[in-house]
Parts: C-alpha cells; sequence; structure tokens
C-alpha cells in the first residue's frame, strides 16, 4: 500500500541526514517540505523564532503538545542543556512512531519523552507521572481549539509557575482567535506577538509568546 507522508519525510530524514547531528535532520525535514512535499512543521522561518525564545528561556521542563513527526521537538531538544527534559504529547499513534524515529536518527532520545496519548488526559498526570512540578516552557501545536482549554486545564493542575512561557504556533493560521484573545486579554499573562509566515509559504502566520505572570 502506498506510504503515508510521515514515512516519507521519515525516509528523507534516513536517507539526507547525519544520525546523531540534530541540525541535519531539521535541513533534511525543511528540504523535503519546500521542495517534495509540504508538511505542517512548525519550519525554518518560525523554527528561528522558536530557537531565540529556548535559547532565552533556557529550560530546564518543556511540555510540547503535539508531536507530529518530532521537527520541533528535535528544535527544541537540540537546545537544551544536558539533564533538561522534554515531554512531547502525541495522539495519533501513526505520527508518535515516526516522531520516536526522527527524534532518535537526531539522537535525542535521552532529552526527550514522547507520550502517546491526548493532552486533556495527560496534563492532569504530569506530576504524578513523570515527577514534573512545573514546566518553565511549553510548546503548543496540537489541535488549535484546544490551546484555550488545555491552557486553563495547566492552569488548574498548578504545572505552571510565575514566570512559565507558553509559545503558541498558527495563532493567524490556522489561527486560535479565543486562545489569543484570551491570553492578550487576561491579567494573568504577558502576551507578544512573533510575526512570521506559515511554514514553507507566503502566507502570514505567527507565534504568540506568553508569560505566565501567576
Ligand atoms: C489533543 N491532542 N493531544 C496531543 C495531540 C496531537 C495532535 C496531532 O499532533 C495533530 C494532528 C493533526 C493536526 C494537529 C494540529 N496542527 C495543525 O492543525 C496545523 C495545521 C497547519 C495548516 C495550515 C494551513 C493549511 F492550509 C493546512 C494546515 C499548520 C500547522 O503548523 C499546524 O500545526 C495536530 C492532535 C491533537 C492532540
Ligand atoms: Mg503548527
Amino acid at each position: 500500500t502506498r506510504s503515508t507522508r510521515p514515512q516519507r519525510l521519515l525516509g528523507a530524514v534516513q536517507k539526507n541526514a547525519t544520525r546523531g547531528d540534530p541540525c541535519s535532520v531539521i535541513q533534511a525535514i525543511d528540504h523535503f517540505c519546500r521542495n517534495k512535499e509540504w508538511a505542517m512543521n512548525v519550519g525554518d522561518e518560525k523554527g528561528c523564532i522558536l530557537d531565540a525564545v529556548v535559547s532565552e528561556v533556557n529550560p530546564a521542563t518543556v511540555l510540547e503538545l503535539g508531536t507530529y513527526c518530532g521537527y520541533s521537538t528535535v528544535r527544541i531538544a537540540r537546545l537544551l542543556p544536558p539533564d533538561a527534559k522534554l515531554i512531547t504529547l502525541e495522539f495519533n499513534p501513526d505520527f508518535a512512531a515516526i516522531a520516536r524515529q526522527v527524534i532518535a536518527w537526531a539522537g535525542l532520545e535521552e532529552k526527550v519523552q514522547l507520550v502517546e496519548g491526548a493532552s486533556g488526559d495527560w496534563i492532569p498526570r504530569m506530576k504524578e507521572q513523570f515527577g514534573v512540578k512545573t514546566f518553565d516552557l511549553v510548546f503548543l501545536d496540537h489541535w488549535k481549539d484546544r490551546y484555550l482549554p488545555d491552557t486553563k486545564l495547566m492552569e488548574e493542575c498548578g504545572i505552571l509557575r510565575k514566570g512559565s512561557v507558553l509559545l503558541a504556533d498558527n495563532v493567524i493560521c490556522p489561527g486560535t482567535p479565543d486562545y489569543l484573545e484570551f491570553v492578550r486579554n487576561s491579567p494573568r499573562y504577558e502576551s507578544q506577538y512573533f510575526k512570521s509566515h506559515l511554514e514553507y509559504t507566503k502566507v502570514e502566520d505567527g507565534l504568540e509568546k506568553s508569560v505566565f505572570l501567576g
């Protein structure tokens, strides 16, 4: 039977990237998506903004909502200090299977815990299951209508601390209007918009960085 796009993306990584070299994995995926098949990775342009925020926060604990093929997982994990931990949630088993192999090809398995399941089910279990008290950085890139409910859930579960940074992809395209209105108007967040473009296109998109004020 015909392969899937994630399978073809993994093939491009295994063919063109060097094992243990995260930058070559990132380049191989960006080349594949720009020249062969578009895929919904955060991409190179928004990826540079993601890199800057990760470097600024220098997080010990990161939560990623929506792994997909692991592109942003690799982008983030490659910048983390040695004993930092990235937990990434993926509910789609086919995406999870590809992402595990992409993360392994980059040699970043030690820093990444990929959990198969839905954000709503796992956010309440972070403390007991993984011994994580709070997250220094959360990258939101899953279903756009889940950004707001999951942010409220993270607050309720106490996994955000004063200064925790939320970085949300696609706030313009496909768009997350309810989330944007919330973080921009809530007194409990200091929000900033980073204008960019939808991955591999000229369409406007951007990242919203929101600092939880406790
Ligand atoms: C609950 N829960 N918990 C974990 C979890 C994980 C997932 C999956 O990883 C998953 C599956 C399908 C879709 C997404 C969201 N991503 C998008 O929909 C998206 C679209 C576009 C775009 C833009 C323009 C187009 F024309 C078409 C697609 C550009 C982008 O960067 C995207 O991130 C995420 C889902 C729910 C989950
Ligand atoms: Mg996205």
